[in-house]
């Protein structure tokens, strides 16, 4: 058992705190929010995460986790340290690294014995360098402080069961006794350790968020091109999945990637290559392909419709995916200010991230329109004359086409997500528009003209 102080009671934070708890170690989570605090010593979770605010409950029960804003009791005698705070984006797409600076300060004032940094925040290449020596600049008592590298791989939604079944543990470290004491930490886990250096460790993090975010951005565009000629992308991912080399998961094209990642990590490597003199071309294709999809429908609908103005328009999902209350670069936020200029009055339903949208778009009259949140789905569908789909929500999913068709004024749905059969809603009456599949059957029919068969000439 050590004793471990978390910085940071965010998504990475908070979660990491619970799960180290869990398994044994005596955790204090430290946060600068005074309300926060109060919130989870009361046992309640301050962010929308399955199973976190049960084991948060358990483990303040059985004396193993506690939360403070006294971070200097918090750090003074603690084995190790992880530091969870946001990495946000900057205007100029790097990291903003100065909640992490303001950290090692407080812990460099703060610790009295020897202890271990842990960097679990997503930090660009060398800033743990820069983060050991910034500790050594400040530190008041002589004792010795090492800076691993812990890159989190957790998703949103199944964070608590991604910590605890993690597919590997990145420890990036150069010192054996740090690197010891990582394994000792986690231990009890019981998961695939993978050690490297610092900076590789650092990378391995970037490297495969951007990973990920190439892999839909390059469904996405395939699904673009797959509408222009006839193929439906659900069945061309589908027969590429079979191929172990590329896998089945994250083949999902629909209305770009969101969350608090992806478009940030994306933005700080390219960022990161450019500081560095060289221009990483996949990851700009990435970002460029995410940024055209996440208005792909709106333009579609526009085309059709011409205005919103007084439309009734239904918006499905407002998170950037389901599980998660968090709304941080979902497609909602681009494509509902764009339908409120346009003058429609718009129902919005989602399960958990409503009471977060209206913070930003209050209830009630909204610019040329109007904005509406309703608890239950078919009150967001009735008399609707369009409505956006743009999180998957199993609300969402269990619609019936006939829900759609018997409670729109004119059933036109534009799906972020393709999330329904296409044949299913066409039969059923409903003008459907997706992404990537299967085209209205007038288009489907239209001639090949851009493939030519010739028998060469002999
Ligand atoms: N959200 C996610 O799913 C994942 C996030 N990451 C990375 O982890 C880092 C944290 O992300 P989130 O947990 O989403 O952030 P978050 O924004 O949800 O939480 C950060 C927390 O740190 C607190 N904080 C700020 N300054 C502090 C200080 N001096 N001392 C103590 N607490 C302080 C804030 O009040 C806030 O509660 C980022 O670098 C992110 O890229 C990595 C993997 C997954
Ligand atoms: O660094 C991070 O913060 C985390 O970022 C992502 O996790 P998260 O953003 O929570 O959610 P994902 O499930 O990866 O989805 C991100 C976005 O991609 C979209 N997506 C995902 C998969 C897919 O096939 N298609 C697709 O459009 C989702 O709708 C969502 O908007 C990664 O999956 C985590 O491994 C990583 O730790």
């Amino acid at each position: 058992m050590y004793k471990i102080a978390v910085a940071g009671t965010g998504y990475v934070g908070l979660v990491a705190g619970v799960c180290f708890a869990e398994v044994g170690h005596q955790v204090t989570c430290v946060d600068i929010d005074e309300n926060k605090v109060n919130v989870m010593k009361s046992g309640v979770s301050p962010i929308y995460e399955a199973d976190l605010e049960e084991l948060m409950q358990k483990n303040y029960a059985a004396g193993r986790i506690d939360y403070t804003t006294d971070y200097t009791s918090a750090y003074k005698e603690a084995d190790a340290i992880f530091i969870g705070v946001g990495t946000p984006e900057q205007p100029d797409g790097s990291a903003n690294l100065s909640y992490i600076a303001t950290v090692a300060r407080q812990i460099a004032e703060s610790v009295v014995k020897d202890c271990l940094v842990v960097v679990k925040s997503t930090v660009p290449v060398g800033t743990n360098d820069k983060v050991e020596q910034f500790i050594q600049d400040f530190l008041v008592h002589d004792v010795k402080v090492e800076v691993v590298s812990n890159p989190e791989f957790l998703a949103q939604g199944s964070a608590v069961h991604d910590t605890l079944h993690a597919e590997r543990i990145i420890i990036g470290t150069e010192s054996k006794w740090a690197e010891e004491l990582m394994q000792n930490i986690y231990e009890p886990f019981h998961l695939p350790v993978v050690s490297v250096n610092r900076r590789s460790a650092e990378m391995i993090k970037y490297a495969s968020n951007d990973f990920l975010a190439l892999k839909i951005s390059y469904m996405n565009d395939i699904a673009n091109l797959c509408e222009l000629v006839g193929a439906d992308i659900q069945d061309v991912a589908r027969g590429m999945s079979f191929d172990n080399r590329i896998g089945s998961k994250f083949l999902n094209a629909g209305i770009g990637y969101g969350g608090s990642c992806f478009p940030k990590d994306t933005k700080a490597l390219e960022y990161l290559a450019r500081q560095n003199g060289y221009e990483l071309k996949t990851v700009k294709a990435a970002i460029d392909v995410n940024k055209d999809q996440k208005t792909m429908l709106y333009k579609k609908a526009r085309k059709r419709l011409i205005t919103f103005n007084g439309l009734k328009v239904a918006v499905l999902g407002l998170t950037f995916k389901p599980g998660t209350d968090d709304l941080r670069e979902a497609a909602s936020l681009e494509n509902v200010p764009l339908l409120l200029e346009q003058g429609a009055d718009i129902y919005a339903f989602d399960p958990v991230g409503a009471e977060n949208f209206a913070r930003v778009y209050p209830e009630g009259k909204n610019g040329k329109g109007s904005i509406t949140y309703v608890a239950n789905i078919e009150h967001a569908l009735e008399g609707a004359n369009v409505c956006f789909i743009f999180t998957e929500w199993g609300e969402v999913r269990a619609l019936t086409p006939e829900t759609y068709k018997k409670t729109m004024r004119t059933p036109l749905v534009y799906d972020g997500r393709n999330i329904y059969n296409v044949e299913e809603m066409q039969e059923s009456g409903i003008e459907y528009h997706s992404i990537g599949r299967k085209p209205a059957r007038r288009e489907a029919i239209k001639e090949a003209k851009h493939v030519e068969l010739q028998i060469p000439r002999s």
